[in-house]
């Protein structure tokens, strides 16, 4: 598997530096605006940038087996997973977190069911058409996925965010929705990355120290499991991820090939992205990263992929939630590289 990731226009970067050098205001002084600006100007080969008109989120639900309580290390998240099949539901009625602070910035969101462990059968068919399976498989016992299922989910994503481009989508974000993914997320982290478990767990929905120390357990015995097997990004989707992970990767990946800019997430996205990162090592260059996540394996991703989080709000909640609060940030960033005045101009 090969991705051809085209690389930012580094002319029109250059041209917007300059640009912003010469604007009505001390140089340097709207610091991190400033670099968004060249940024989305490099990602759009315009100078100035285009407006971000149509942002769009869609949010990969799914379930994942670790989260079983009656699995080999008990509960690993503070809630039982039926939450993940109840929030889909959530999500349609528009009254879910990110839908309320999409609908801040005039984004849409699209949930999907990847992998819900059950049936949804009120929903419509358009929620579940890209559904790989029914839950993935608890990853501190067993392979996530079956030979292929990674491929199709990858597939997935890639034809979700082909769908969402192709409609008018000017700006990307990846969210998710499922009980136990941090788990998930902390043990991708640590496979690509080499580190140990006890460095990479959080407390992801909010469990306590013997929480904490239940998922180490079960991160460890993953990571165990699979020992050097996880070699190439979709192997450690199979072995230690899940459909939805895959799924993500797939979005984020096929965004970087069609010049479209996101704005990852909290820990599972970026997680995500870390993984597909080694398949296709220029597209964290379409990426930017919507806010820093209270868990650890975050701050990992991040780093690996050369990526600073735009805000620090201590969100913890997932599904695109903090990506959807950065919007304005790169909104602000296009409008001041298109409408400041220039310094050259001072009576
Ligand atoms: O985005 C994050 O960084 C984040 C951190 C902690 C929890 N979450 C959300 O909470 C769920 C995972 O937490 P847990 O404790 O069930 O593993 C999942 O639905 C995520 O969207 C999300
Ligand atoms: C209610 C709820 C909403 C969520 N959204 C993302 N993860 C979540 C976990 C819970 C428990």
């Amino acid at each position: 598997m090969r991705f051809d990731i085209p690389l930012p226009d580094d002319t029109a970067r250059l041209e917007a530096l300059a640009h912003l050098d010469g604007l009505v205001k001390p140089v340097g002084s709207l610091g991190r605006v400033e670099e968004l600006a060249a940024w989305l100007a490099a990602a759009h080969g315009s100078m100035p940038p285009r407006p971000l008109d149509d942002v769009r989120v869609v949010v990969f639900a799914g379930d994942h087996g670790v989260s079983d309580p009656a699995g080999p290390h008990g509960a690993v998240s503070a809630y039982p997973r039926e939450v993940t099949a109840s929030m889909v539901r959530v999500f349609l009625a528009g009254t879910s977190g990110v839908t309320v602070l999409a609908r801040q910035v005039g984004a849409r969101v699209r949930v999907l069911d990847i992998a819900v462990d059950g049936e949804l059968a009120d929903v419509p068919a358009e929620v579940t058409a890209h559904k790989i399976r029914r839950g993935s498989g608890s990853i501190d016992v067993t392979d996530a996925l079956a030979p292929g299922e990674a491929e199709r989910a990858l597939a997935a994503g890639m034809a979700v965010a082909d769908a969402e481009i192709d409609a008018g989508a000017d700006l990307l974000i990846p969210g998710d929705m499922g009980i136990g993914n941090s788990t998930v997320a902390a043990t991708l982290v640590a496979a690509v990355l080499g580190l140990p478990a006890e460095d990479v767990v959080g407390t992801g929905t909010g469990v306590n120290e013997a929480g904490r120390a239940r998922k180490v357990a079960a991160v460890r015995a993953a990571l165990a499991r699979t020992a050097d097997r996880a070699s190439d990004p979709l192997s450690t989707f199979t072995a230690l991820g899940s459909a939805c992970a895959a799924a993500t990767a797939g979005f984020v990946l096929r965004a970087a090939e069609r010049r479209t800019p996101v704005l990852l997430d909290g820990v599972f996205s970026c997680a995500a992205a870390l993984v597909c990162a080694e398949l296709a090592p220029e597209a964290p260059r379409w990426w930017l990263a919507g806010h820093r996540s209270t868990e650890p394996s975050q701050a990992f991703a991040l780093k690996a992929l050369g990526l600073t989080p735009l805000l620090d709000l201590g969100l913890r909640l997932g599904e695109g939630s903090g990506a959807v609060q950065a919007v304005p940030l790169l909104r602000s960033a296009q409008a001041v590289i298109s409408e400041m005045g220039l310094l050259a101009d001072l009576a």
